[in-house]
């Protein structure tokens, strides 16, 4: 697939088969992810990818959030809450988490890291769209939740940038294309 066509046609992949892309495949879409432009070379990014069980890394953290929201509840309440997070994570058969931590180096700035590791998680949506596969980055308030970090490894400058979803599209349900402005409407052109 030639990039700008790749760039054009990806679509956020909400719902997706049971059938787990490969190890091979994955590191395919991680390494796209790792060539992205990030200032000063400072390679902020971290993946954790999650399949199987191992999805119940993420499923905690959610299970844990929701019963942070529900101050009071009873006791089948809570166990509800936080089987629905564990389910939560079951949506996509391998998720990756995208960590960042801030640079060391003294000249480096933190909202460029940022900016890289999100150059980073376009890349490997965009690869993993070309290699036939779906993607959604997701967030919620999990994503920045303290539960997270802790999960994750992050350290206290650190963040959690997101859970990337990914599998094989289910064909059944096509994402609807969301509306955009046109470029004239996002554009000025200043030629003197
Ligand atoms: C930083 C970020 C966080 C997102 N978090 C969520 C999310 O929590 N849940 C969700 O359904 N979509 C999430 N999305 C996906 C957007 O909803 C999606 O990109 C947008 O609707 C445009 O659709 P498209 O990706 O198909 O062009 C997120 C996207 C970004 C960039």
């Amino acid at each position: 697939m030639e990039t700008i066509d790749a760039i054009n046609t990806r679509r956020s992949i909400r719902k997706v088969t049971e059938q787990e892309p490969s190890k091979e495949i994955i590191e395919q879409i991680l390494d796209a992810a790792r060539r992205a432009p990030n200032h000063m070379n400072t390679e902020p990014w971290h993946f954790t990818v999650l399949t199987g069980e191992g999805r119940n890394k993420l499923g905690e953290v959610y299970g844990k959030v929701n019963q942070k929201n529900l101050a009071d509840a009873d006791q089948p309440t809570l166990d509800a809450a936080f089987e629905k997070g564990v389910a939560s994570a079951k949506r996509a058969p391998v998720i990756i988490v995208v960590t960042m931590e801030p640079s060391d180096n003294p000249r480096a700035i933190e909202i460029e890291d940022v900016a890289a590791t999100a150059c980073a998680v376009e890349n490997l949506m965009l690869a993993a769209h070309s290699l036939g596969l779906g993607s959604i980055w997701r967030t919620g308030g999990a994503a920045y939740s303290e539960e997270a970090k802790q999960q994750f490894g992050v350290s206290e400058n650190g963040r959690v940038m997101g859970f990337v979803y990914v599998g094989y599209p289910d064909l059944e349900t096509t994402p609807k294309v969301p509306e955009r402005k046109s470029v004239a409407e996002i554009t000025e052109w200043v030629d003197a």
